[in-house]
């Protein structure tokens, strides 16, 4: 099938190659030239593992181009994905005007019947939106507008497109679905559902689905302050109560607040949603405010444990990005503490394995950065573990103590263990577990 993608960040690129993947003719287009000079040569502007092999080979295999023009990427196309950014606005709806500003465009370009699917998260009446932009100048029986959206996850996307959980389409033509029945058909060979609803309530199960996830972790967070409070650990309650399968294992880590470019968006915007249909969603009015406190936590545990002085104290930090296996670093809650820490006359020094360029572009000369995990260490006051790299779970810790002027490890992942901790000597300082202090130690 010939297919067009409008985006390429990280849904619209690897949508478009996991259908050239499959057999499809799939032209990518973006307004960004430099992305899609680097594309043109098999160079991908994120990191996302697996992606730059899959595409260099549909490239070679001529399935998949790149172009900058939207007239001519659509012209043969049957299906039009659109994989287009959805920011918060000023008051925290998502913003539609790049979804409504390209359905407009392609208004004016199509002469024969096209699909055009809807990927980027939108509110509930979006497809509506979109139909009434394309219906300016173009007759109702050369479009179907379709919302399928997107449920892979940054750091193994490829993975998640190829095998997929569930596909949702929302559609209210049998012609359109069909389509798309067949396009997902290779990727649900191993019986994963495909879902056909209407495009209302395919719109909101995605927004069901990530203020789902986002309400567990701050679930888990909660539980985890308790937990400190009441002298339990929350690894263990974690486990106790994950393997319950009505409960289930995944996404129940605590740490330092969920962030990244969708949870912290989509959260916001449900809960306007439900301000706009007069309903008052309490429950997500508190996982946005319990998420608001969790980035401060860590701050917090540091301010006390140096006596509230943190000016001319120096720390360094592990891990940058929003979680491992990306160098995205929208929303990250690294920025929150990065900005609190200097703000309360802290320096900084860090280290990112993949994320070091995101960050520099952010903080330039304002903050220090390490070639690699150690050399940050050197004289610091404290290290802060803010994304749990594998690379940091089993570093070289007599090495660390020889670089760290104080022993003094701030945790926001639960990467280490207490026991292991308290052999090494370090002040450690986790997410609801105990403080392991090196000054009882005798
Ligand atoms: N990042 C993720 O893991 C997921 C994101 N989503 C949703 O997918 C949508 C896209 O997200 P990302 O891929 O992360 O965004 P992104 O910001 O990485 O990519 C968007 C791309 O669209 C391009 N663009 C903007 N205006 C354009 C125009 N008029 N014509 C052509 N290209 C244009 C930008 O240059 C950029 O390359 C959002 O609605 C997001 O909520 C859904 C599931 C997962
Ligand atoms: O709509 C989206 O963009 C995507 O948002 C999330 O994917 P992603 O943001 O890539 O990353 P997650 O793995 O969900 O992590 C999000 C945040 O939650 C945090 N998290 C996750 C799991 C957990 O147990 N605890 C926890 O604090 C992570 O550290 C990270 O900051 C969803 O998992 C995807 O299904 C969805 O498609």
């Amino acid at each position: 099938m010939k297919i067009a993608v409008v985006g390429t960040g990280y849904v619209g690129l690897v949508t478009g190659t996991c259908f050239a993947e499959t057999g499809n003719h799939v032209t990518c287009v973006d307004i960004d030239m430099n992305k899609i000079e680097a594309l043109r040569k098999g160079v991908t502007p994120i990191y996302e593992p697996g992606l730059e092999v899959l595409l260099t080979r549909n490239i070679k295999e001529e399935r998949i181009s790149f172009t900058d023009d939207l007239k001519e990427a659509v012209k043969e196309a049957v299906v039009i994905f659109l994989a287009l950014p959805t920011p918060s606005d000023q008051d925290g709806s998502a913003d539609l005007k790049y979804v409504l500003q390209v359905a407009e465009e392609l208004s004016g370009m199509i002469t024969s019947y096209k699909v055009i699917v809807n990927k980027s998260t939108v509110p509930v009446g979006t497809c509506e939106k979109v139909t009434a932009a394309l219906s300016k100048k173009l007759s109702k029986d050369l479009f179907d507008v379709v919302s399928n959206p997107e449920f892979l996850r940054e750091g193994v996307a490829v993975e998640d497109f190829l095998k997929p959980e569930r596909v949702v389409v929302g559609s209210s033509s049998e012609k359109a679905s069909k389509i798309m029945g067949e396009l997902y058909s290779p990727f649900v060979r191993q019986g994963n559902p495909i879902y056909f609803m209407d495009a209302r309530s395919a719109e909101m199960t995605k927004y069901a689905a990530n203020s789902f996830l986002a309400m567990k972790i701050s679930f888990m967070n909660e539980m985890a302050n308790l937990c400190e409070k009441a002298g339990a650990n929350v690894d263990w309650v974690r486990i106790g109560m994950g393997s319950d399968q009505r409960i289930g294992k995944r996404f129940l880590f605590p740490g330092i607040g969920y962030g990244g470019s969708c949870f912290p968006k989509d959260v916001l915007a449900l809960n306007l949603t439900a301000k706009e249909y007069d309903y008052d969603f309490k429950l997500l009015r508190s996982v946005l405010e319990v998420n608001k406190i969790q980035k401060k936590l860590i701050v917090d545990k540091i301010r006390n444990h140096y006596k509230n002085n943190l000016s001319g104290k120096h720390f360094a930090l592990w891990g940058l990005a929003f979680k491992p296996e990306t160098d995205d670093i929208r929303d990250a809650p690294s920025l929150d503490i990065i900005e609190a820490l200097l703000g309360a006359g802290a320096t900084l020094s860090v280290y990112d394995p993949v994320a070091m360029e995101n960050i520099r572009k952010k903080f330039s000369d304002r903050i220090g950065y390490g070639m690699n995990q150690y050399e940050v260490l050197h004289n610091a006051d404290g290290l802060l573990i803010l994304t749990e790299w594998s690379e940091f779970r089993n570093p070289d810790f007599d090495k660390m103590k020889r670089l760290l002027k104080e022993y003094a490890i701030f945790d926001g992942r639960n990467v280490y263990a207490l026991e292991k901790m308290r052999e090494m000597n370090f002040h450690y300082e986790s997410i609801g577990r105990e403080i392991v202090d090196h000054r009882s130690v005798s």
